[in-house]
């Protein structure tokens, strides 16, 4: 499968409630304990080729936990992930190497390098020069460099960032350090990108551009699993959802399942973090479903 990234237009939704390509990420009774408490109990979760999957639940459900155990953050206490088949050690750089990439919630640039640079230390992880190469800057080394800055121009042109290449990441507008986040981990040329909340903090306009993106992230062969808690953003984009609650795995399914599950809203009523009123969650969760039904759909 090639991790290329192409210019195309506008990537478009598949519609289709599972690509059924093949098994790309498994995740088999991950679970994470900090001390007496349970952040992730025997999570299961399946990811194909191309697809882009969803990962909801109330504050403090375990989503970020899950994919620190999935990206070698944490050692899982129990369970295992295993990518293109292979069971990937928790080490973050073994797992970046083995095709699988991440964002973070709380961004995490390197302030005072620019744009070009912050996507080129994301590169990094696939080139061969050792230290003695960089200290002597052979060929080898500045043939390297020459394609890193190539690529790592041509992956800001594919987020939309192509006219902020020199611009300190710290002066970027914030949605624009979203993505040039997304650049960084696309550098790494990963099978499967995960996203901590890509819209968070995004206007209106942002997220359309964000939802834009991920589908063309798709588009060009890599799977995407995403956490949000914009549930319109997550509805429209994924071709499945998994809802955890407490740690646990509530629902899992097509967007039109889990979104019309009462166990879904009522763990998002029901949860103490949220504040909305019932009305407000109502339209949030489950517009989608009462537009569908109106409709006749
Ligand atoms: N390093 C840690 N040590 C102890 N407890 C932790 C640690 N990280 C997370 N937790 C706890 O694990 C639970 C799950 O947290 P986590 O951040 O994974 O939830 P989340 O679903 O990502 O929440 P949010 O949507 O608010 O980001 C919470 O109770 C949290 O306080």
């Amino acid at each position: 499968m090639s991790t290329r990234v192409d210019e195309r237009p506008g990537g478009q939704p598949s519609g289709a409630p599972s690509p059924g390509g093949a098994v790309l990420l498994e995740a088999r009774g991950v679970t994470m304990r900090f001390g007496g408490l349970t952040a992730v109990n025997q999570v299961d979760m399946v990811v194909h080729e191309g697809e882009i999957m969803g990962l909801i639940g109330p504050n403090g459900a375990g989503k970020t936990t899950f994919f620190n155990c999935l990206t070698g953050l944490y050692k899982p206490t129990e369970g295992r992930v295993v990518l293109a088949g292979k069971e990937i050690p928790p080490r973050p750089g073994l797992v970046v190497k083995e095709g699988m990439a991440r964002t973070f919630q709380n961004i995490r640039l390197f302030g005072n390098m620019t744009a070009l640079e912050n996507v080129m230390v994301g590169r990094f992880c696939r080139t061969s020069a050792g230290p003695l190469t960089s200290i002597v800057r052979g060929p080898k080394y500045r043939r390297e460099e020459r394609e890193t800055r190539e690529r790592a121009q041509e992956l800001l042109e594919f987020v939309g960032l192509g006219g902020s290449t020199e611009l300190l990441a710290r002066n970027l507008p914030y949605g624009d350090q979203r993505r040039l986040e997304i650049a960084r981990a696309l550098a790494t040329d990963p099978k499967v990108v995960l996203l901590d909340e890509p819209t968070a903090g995004m206007n209106p306009r942002e997220t359309e551009q964000a939802q834009e993106l991920i589908f063309r992230i798709r588009d060009n062969g890599m799977a995407v699993v995403v956490i949000e808690h914009d549930m319109r953003f997550i509805f429209t984009l994924c071709d499945r959802v998994l809802c955890l609650v407490r740690g646990e795995a509530l629902v899992e399914g097509a967007p039109s399942v889990v979104q019309s599950d009462p166990r879904v809203i009522e763990a998002y009523i029901g949860s103490p973090d949220v504040d909305e009123s019932d009305e407000e969650l109502d339209a949030e969760i489950g517009s989608e479903l009462h537009t569908e039904r109106e409709e006749g759909r």
